[in-house]
């Protein structure tokens, strides 16, 4: 497949250095400088839970392209514009392994492509310009974003498992984004906002915190005529802080490196969808409004 990956950071970079290994596919990674630069230099090495050193194509032009499939691994506030470029080339398809929700509607809404969901379970954090380090093994999820069969989400699935990326293809991925979510609406303002691993909100005082968030987002869910109970979201949510006890969330990567988050993306989504359906959702009132109060005082720190 040739494989234009647009957002070459963290998860991009990880994703776009196991499907460039034994050269199966074609792939162009679209990042910053120097990242670029270093990839064209000295090639892509991948570190850690997983091993490559790779030489994919790179370029921070991420226009005019062409590929069967375009995955998108920005952050959510930089959907929009990732989509206006990718809709100046041509893909056969898009597949966004972001978290948060709406992504996949943003770039429905200008890309001819169609467009896939997905999540990713894979830990990533960018070391240094040509570098990333693979912090927790995964697994990638994709399917129709509306739910039910998809035989390009069927040949995406097949493209991933040749390179050893760890892939299942399913039909439920509106129920299974919204797992996610609730999953990130508990772990990521928390640990973000108490400046603790992920393994913090299985204890007390922050599991209360992150636990009401994710139930009030399976609530939401439900309204929204999703099937997903309070004891399976927060059982999601526990069973991933288990396993990356060790790691910082990626909001808290943000807000450790004084970038803007995705909170809106993730606990906004929430409270938003929670008004259309006349819901509370305290916590994730609350959260969301920590957050976005930190953001604020970004430009003045
Ligand atoms: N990291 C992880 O382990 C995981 C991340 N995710 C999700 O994946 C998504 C990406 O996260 P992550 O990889 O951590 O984020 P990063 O910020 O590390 O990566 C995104 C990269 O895309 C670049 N970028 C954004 N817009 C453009 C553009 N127009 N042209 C070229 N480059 C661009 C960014 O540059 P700049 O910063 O300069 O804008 C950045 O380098 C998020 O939704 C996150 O929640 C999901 C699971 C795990
Ligand atoms: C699953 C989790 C919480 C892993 O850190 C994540 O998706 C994130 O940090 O954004």
């Amino acid at each position: 497949m040739e494989v234009v990956v647009f957002g070459a950071g963290s998860l991009g970079s990880l994703v776009g250095a196991v499907l460039a290994r034994e050269s199966i596919h074609d792939i162009t990674l679209v990042g910053r400088q120097p990242h670029v630069e270093a990839i064209r230099e000295t090639g892509l090495r991948l570190e850690g839970e997983l091993e490559a050193h790779v030489q994919p194509r790179a370029t921070t032009d991420g226009r005019d392209l062409e590929g069967d499939l375009a995955v998108v691994t920005v952050k959510a506030s930089d959907t929009a514009v990732a989509a206006e470029a990718l809709a100046t080339g041509s893909f056969d398809a898009a597949l966004s392994l972001q978290n948060g929700m709406g992504n996949e509607e943003t770039l429905a809404e200008t890309l001819e492509a169609t467009v896939l969901a997905g999540t990713a379970s894979y830990g990533a954090i960018y070391r240094q310009p040509g570098v990333v380090t693979c912090t927790g093994l995964g697994e990638i999820v994709l399917g129709a974003r509306d739910g039910g069969s998809s035989a390009l989400a069927e040949r995406v699935g097949e493209a991933f498992t040749a390179t050893g990326l760890e892939t299942i293809v399913v039909d439920d991925m509106p129920r299974r984004l919204w797992e996610k979510l609730a999953v990130n609406a508990g772990i990521n303002p928390v640990t973000a906002l108490a400046d603790v691993d992920n393994g913090a909100v299985l204890e007390a005082p922050t599991a209360e915190i992150a636990r009401a968030a994710t139930r009030e987002t399976a609530r939401v869910a439900r309204a929204c005529g999703i099937s997903l109970s309070d004891q399976e979201a927060l059982a999601a949510m526990e069973t991933v802080a288990a396993e990356t006890a060790a790691n910082t969330s990626s909001m808290r990567q943000d807000v450790r490196a004084g970038r803007r988050t995705e909170i809106d993306a993730i606990n906004g989504y929430v409270v938003t969808r929670a008004a259309e359906t006349g819901l509370e959702v305290p916590t994730n009132r609350l959260l969301r409004a920590l957050v976005r109060t930190w953001e604020r005082g970004l430009g003045h720190r």
